[in-house]
């Protein structure tokens, strides 16, 4: 894998270290810790796929892709909240091939 493919798992790792260290300053603390719980993640994928779905339907290719990326990391975030790791997407994915 070169340094692209491994963007999701390091991305994951990253993750990982706030919710295990919590630094200050980070934005993915701020959602470990949110006085909503998980609520907070979730509105937060609510809304971007609202985002997503208003800048295909403009054919804004380059909206398209920050709110594909909002989303996958809120989602690995969620993953992770609910103590699931990115290879139970992968496992999914692959057992639909
Ligand atoms: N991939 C992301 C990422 N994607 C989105 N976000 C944050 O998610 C929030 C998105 O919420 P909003 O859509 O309301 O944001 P917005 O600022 O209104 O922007 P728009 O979508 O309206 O353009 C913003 O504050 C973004 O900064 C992210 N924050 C962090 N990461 C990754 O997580 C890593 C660790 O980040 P920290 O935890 O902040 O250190 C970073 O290095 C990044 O790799």
């Amino acid at each position: 894998m070169d340094d692209a493919d491994d963007v999701i798992d390091d991305l994951f790792a990253v993750i990982e270290d706030r919710k295990e260290n919590l630094p200050e300053d980070s934005y993915t603390t701020s959602l470990f810790t949110h006085e909503k719980g998980e609520n907070a993640v979730l509105e937060k994928l609510g809304e971007e796929t609202t985002e997503l779905i208003l800048a295909a339907k403009d054919d804004d290719r380059e909206e398209l892709a920050h709110e594909s990326a909002d989303i996958v990391y809120h989602l690995l975030v969620l993953l992770s909240m609910k103590g699931m790791d990115v290879e139970d997407l992968r496992a999914e994915l692959s057992k639909r091939r």
